[in-house]
């Protein structure tokens, strides 16, 4: 715990979501997703439209891609793209069950005025695994985006871009693993990483919040923070306690639909940076 609490200040933040209107589990491409499991398509849009309020009740702007029959997983749009400084990449996903959002997200930044549109060249799940922190973008490989990917971004974007590698398959995408809660802090489950990303961590993050196996169980750290509001899945309780004595306001949601095909609040919130 810090000696003093630090004062959080949140800012307005611009995020694309998707309502889950197709949301199921037919197929299975992560440990988490069990098509013999019933899901509950109106639980799911229950669930999303609590966190939608959420966001425009912190005073964020929301925008929305429309869903689309057969892509159940669309309701992750953070999967679909990273967008720093009007530019957005658009992801290319390693599964064929999930090609089709592609299409749909690049049409979307085409039709909504970004300087820059362009279709990653290699497997890259947009902010599923490229996590904007300030000036840098941490970059995760080992299960979906492809190492050739975090160059990709390095060389569109021109900041600097940092290989972190995932060793669980239960933690496939960086924002399983690892939330960014403003420009310089970060919380994270160091298991989740091999020891050569963990030394890079521990260097760059001394002060990170560090979850424990519980938490990151329960997809704590698929959390969105904008600085100083940080909302999380509702089960990561002990993760809620230690945000808030490092002096922010943890927001519990009820995701627990959408858990069943892999993604917590993160995973369905892309945030729009424009130029
Ligand atoms: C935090 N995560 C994992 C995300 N950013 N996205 C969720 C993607 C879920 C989808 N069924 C899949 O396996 O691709």
């Amino acid at each position: 715990m810090p000696n003093r609490t630090p004062e959080r200040t949140a800012r307005p933040r611009r995020f694309l979501m998707c309502r889950p209107t197709h949301f199921t589990v037919d197929y299975a491409i992560n440990p988490w997703m069990d098509p013999e499991r019933p899901t509950d398509t109106a639980l799911a849009v229950r669930q999303w439209e609590h966190l939608h309020a959420l966001y425009r009740r912190l005073g964020h702007t929301v925008e929305l891609i429309a869903p689309l029959p057969g892509l159940p997983d669309m309701v992750y749009t953070a999967n679909g793209a990273t967008v720093l400084n009007g530019r957005a990449l658009v992801a290319t996903f390693r599964h064929p069950q999930r090609a089709g959002e592609s299409d749909a997200h690049q049409a979307w930044f085409r039709a909504h005025g970004y300087r820059e549109v362009r279709r990653a060249g290699h497997v890259n799940e947009g902010e599923g695994d490229l996590l904007v922190a300030g000036r840098r973008v941490l970059a995760g490989t080992g299960f979906r985006t492809d190492p050739a990917a975090h160059a990709e971004a390095r060389a569109l974007f021109g900041v600097q871009v940092l290989s972190l590698t995932l060793v669980d398959p239960r933690f496939y995408h960086l924002d399983t693993a690892l939330a960014v809660l403003d420009d310089d802090h970060v919380m994270y489950y160091p298991a989740a990483f091999s020891p050569d990303s963990q030394a890079l961590l521990r260097s760059l993050y001394p002060d990170a919040i560090l979850a424990g196996r519980a938490d990151a169980e329960v997809f704590g750290l698929n959390a969105v923070s904008d600085g100083r509001n940080v909302l999380l899945p509702e089960p990561a309780r002990a993760l809620a306690a230690q945000l808030a004595e490092h002096g922010y306001e943890p927001w519990p949601v009820d995701v627990s639909e959408l858990l069943k095909g892999g993604g917590g609040p993160k995973c369905c919130t892309l945030e729009l940076r424009p130029a």
